[in-house]
């Protein structure tokens, strides 16, 4: 699987089975090297390159750019603050034909930053982070070679200075970092360079543009799903979602409220009455509820009431604030998706006893503890189910608008309704999301996204 994303444990333990299966470090070396430079030509074409080579491997991998561009007939320079130190590195470095400068002030127009890879274990200070200070406020179109030399792979977090990469070429798998805020955010085009690891039994992947499909040729709107959105206190969030849901392929969807929603569009059923008696159809496919829920002891009940009906549901909003194991122990765990901002997977984190740790890991702590799959929704949005764990791109800053987590939710329910596959929801939930942001753009309103959805639909068919 070329989306695998390895951590920093995971990917030594790759290379350590490919070399017990015969592959040299120094093979893997040349093969991320020489992958590498392919991509940089591309973007150089014919320019002058500054590399900068760090002591570890991610430096012994730029002594192989740089040889493998000097062979090509570039002008390159290597700019290296301290000799290598692994015996790989070394070989690459004697196998360098070019010159070695300690520090010098780089003019040239494409920079190749070598200095760390995953090897990263502590903040980038002196000549290092001069470099990257360097590099940093350069014109030059930048590359970060692995991971950008400050950012720590497994967490993304940033250990020194950060320049705004143009490229960053992923060596052999992609790292957490790749998926992951504030790294993420500086890296520009991330390309991945295979180097023939054997990827197979890997649990986590950037999530790959789902392709959808129109509905059969034998469907009617029962078939298709029919979506039933809880709603409660307050009208407007659960309209929301409604109309997201309506544009996100379910062939019905019915509002359970007791509101009188005057703007609602007539095609939108909205059912009164006892929720108990609305929810008893099984034609149902899937209830969503959570948003304008409201924290009462009614919208605790009614929560009760939607899980009583056993059906998938996607929990959002408020469903999350009112979620604990009780509540919980009536639901079938694994039909479940939530869908928390930070504020919320805080929340739940606390209700079902899970510790500190970054978003990721208590994302994937609130899974195994409860079973239900979690999207964990921001600017780095990271999926945990029992299927794997998924990684996104990053979704537009426009959607930091209120209301754009209701039009997630109704999304996400509106595919689960359709095919009942909690992780594929999820996934499916989010391009569709990012495309519709992506459409509606610049300024849109949550009612705006919502509209938006079904153009999004049409990219993604
Ligand atoms: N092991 C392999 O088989 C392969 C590794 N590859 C490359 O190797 C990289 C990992 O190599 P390494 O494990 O040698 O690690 P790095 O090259 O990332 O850096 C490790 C070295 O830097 C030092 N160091 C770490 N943080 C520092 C800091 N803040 N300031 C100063 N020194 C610091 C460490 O003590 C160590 O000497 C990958 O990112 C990738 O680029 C590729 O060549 C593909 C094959
Ligand atoms: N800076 C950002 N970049 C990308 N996506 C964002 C950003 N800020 C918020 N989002 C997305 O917007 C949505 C906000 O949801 P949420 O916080 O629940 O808002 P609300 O409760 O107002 O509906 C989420 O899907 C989140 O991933
Ligand atoms: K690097």
């Amino acid at each position: 699987m070329t989306d695998t994303v390895l951590t920093v444990e995971q990917m030594r333990a790759t290379e350590r089975a490919a070399m017990e299966a015969g592959v040299s470090e120094w093979e893997l070396m040349q093969r991320a090297g020489e992958g590498a430079a392919q991509w940089i030509m591309r973007v150089a074409a014919g320019r002058p390159v500054a590399v900068l080579c760090g002591p570890g491997n991610n430096g012994g991998d730029g002594y192989v750019i740089a040889e493998t561009l000097i062979r090509r007939g570039y002008e390159v320079q290597v700019i290296a603050p301290l000799e290598p130190r692994s015996e790989t590195a070394q070989q690459a470095r004697a196998h360098y034909s070019g010159a070695v400068f300690a520090a010098t002030t780089m003019r040239e127009p494409v920079v190749i930053d070598c200095l760390f890879g995953y090897g990263l274990t502590r903040k980038v200070e002196g000549e290092f982070a001069e470099l990257l200070e360097q590099m940093a406020s350069s014109h030059c179109y930048k590359v970060a070679i692995d991971v950008p030399s400050a950012v720590e792979s497994d967490t993304g977090s940033v250990l020194g200075p950060l320049p705004d990469y143009d490229l960053t070429l992923a060596l052999g798998a992609w790292k957490q970092a790749h998926g992951l805020m504030p790294a993420m955010a500086a890296m520009g085009e991330r390309r991945l360079v295979p180097i023939g690891l054997d990827l197979s039994g890997a649990r986590s992947a950037l999530s790959r543009r789902p392709r959808l499909t129109p509905p059969a040729p034998d469907a009617h709107k029962y078939r298709r799903g029919l979506l039933a959105v809880v709603a409660g206190a307050m009208p407007g969030a659960p309209l929301l979602a409604a109309e997201a849901a309506m544009r996100a392929g379910v062939g019905y969807v019915k509002l359970l409220s007791d509101h009188d929603h005057f703007g609602a569009p007539a095609d939108l059923v909205i059912e009164q009455g006892k929720l108990a008696n609305t929810l008893d159809d099984e034609r149902i496919a899937a209830v969503l509820v959570g948003p304008g829920l409201g924290r009462d002891d009614s919208a605790r009940e009614r929560l009760a009431q939607a899980f009583s009906c056993r059906k998938p549901g996607v929990l959002d909003a408020d469903a999350l604030y009112l979620l604990d194991p009780e509540l919980l122990a009536q639901a079938d765990p694994g039909t479940l998706c939530v869908t928390p901002h930070e504020g919320e997977l805080q929340k739940l984190c606390e209700v079902f006893g899970i510790g500190d740790g970054s978003k990721l890991e208590r994302a994937r702590r609130l899974h195994d503890v409860t079973g239900m799959t979690v999207l964990a929704k921001g600017p780095d949005t990271v999926l945990a189910s029992d299927v794997m764990t998924s990684f996104f791109p990053r979704g537009s800053s426009w959607l930091s608008v209120a209301g754009t987590g209701d039009v997630l939710a109704g999304i996400v329910a509106s595919r689960l309704a359709v095919h009942g596959n909690p992780h594929r929801a999820c996934e499916e939930g989010v391009w569709l999301h990012h495309e519709a942001a992506r459409l509606a753009s610049p300024a849109f309103t949550a009612s705006g996204l919502a509209h938006a959805v079904k153009p999004a639909m049409a990219a993604l068919l």
